[in-house]
């Protein structure tokens, strides 16, 4: 009897190794970054992102997020250089984020949890597709941004969560045309980089995450907003989307390098 993982008690990331073994691994994300153990690497590059806001293309609640899926059948919107071999495809962007403003990121900082994480997730365009590219220890490339709640609403978040109404329940998607990403990204480019996986099940090992060292700073009324969404379908009882983070991972000696002093 299949029962879908989540994030509560009883389908959750502790569950979450009995249907997906890979959980348990050793190069399982989110992790804790700590500067005591960060390696400055000065052969690090910096990265680049060109994205097409043409390749937007709609905004979906898939019950676990909030999500806005990408054309990506060709090079068209790309992350390249930082300590990526070449250019990924962008594919899809999503959130993760509490029930409060004191948590919901999953990547943490120096014991700093941040009220959410934006995720740009991109693909290994030497794969011949994003499922092959899952199966590749270089197959897949997340661009992780910190959420930090401050009184000054971030305007360029505005017109994802304007969207948010249309898709307030599970298996809701609307059209999200002509948006350019970088428009979220903060104005220093410093990022920690390390070898880890999918932070939701099946949690494959094939992601060169980058995350940024600047969060953006978000409104508590704009988090609330990301809070409003429900996990279950239109016809069911309300269920907040919310807590759809996982918690941080061993280590296990990996190294995370630092590209700024
Ligand atoms: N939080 S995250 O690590 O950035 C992340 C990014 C993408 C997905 C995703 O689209 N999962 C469904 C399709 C799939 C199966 N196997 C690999 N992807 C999950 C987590
Ligand atoms: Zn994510």
């Amino acid at each position: 009897n299949y029962y879908p993982w989540g994030y509560d008690s009883d389908n959750g990331p502790d569950q979450w190794h009995k249907n997906y073994p890979i959980a348990k691994g050793r190069h399982q994300s989110p992790i804790e970054i700590n500067n005591k153990e960060v390696h400055y690497d000065r052969s690090l590059l910096p990265w680049f992102a060109s994205y097409d806001p043409g390749a937007a293309k709609t905004i979906l609640n898939n019950g676990k997020t909030c999500r806005v899926m990408f054309d990506d059948s060709f090079d068209r919107s790309v992350l390249r250089g930082g300590p990526l071999p070449g250019v990924y495809r962008l594919r899809q962007l999503h959130f993760h984020w509490g029930s409060s403003d004191d948590h919901g990121s999953e990547h943490v900082v120096n014991g700093v949890r941040y009220a959410g994480e934006l995720h740009l997730l991109h693909w290994n365009p030497n794969y011949s597709n994003y499922l092959d590219a899952v199966r590749r220890t270089d197959g897949i490339a997340v661009l992780a941004i910190f959420l930090q709640v401050r009184k000054t609403p971030k305007p360029e978040m505005k017109r994802i969560l304007e969207e948010i109404n249309a898709i307030k329940t599970k298996g809701k998607e609307a059209p999200f045309p002509n948006f350019d990403p970088s428009i979220l990204f903060p104005k220093c480019h410093d990022y920690w980089t390390y070898h880890g996986s999918f932070t939701t099940p099946p949690c494959e090992e094939c992601i060169t995450w980058i995350v940024l060292r600047e969060p953006i700073m978000v409104s508590s009324d704009q988090m609330a907003k990301l809070r409003s969404l429900s996990k279950n379908a239109e016809n069911e009882p309300e269920l907040p989307l919310v807590d759809n983070w996982r918690p941080t991972q061993p280590r296990h000696y990996r190294m995370v390098s630092a590209s700024f002093l």
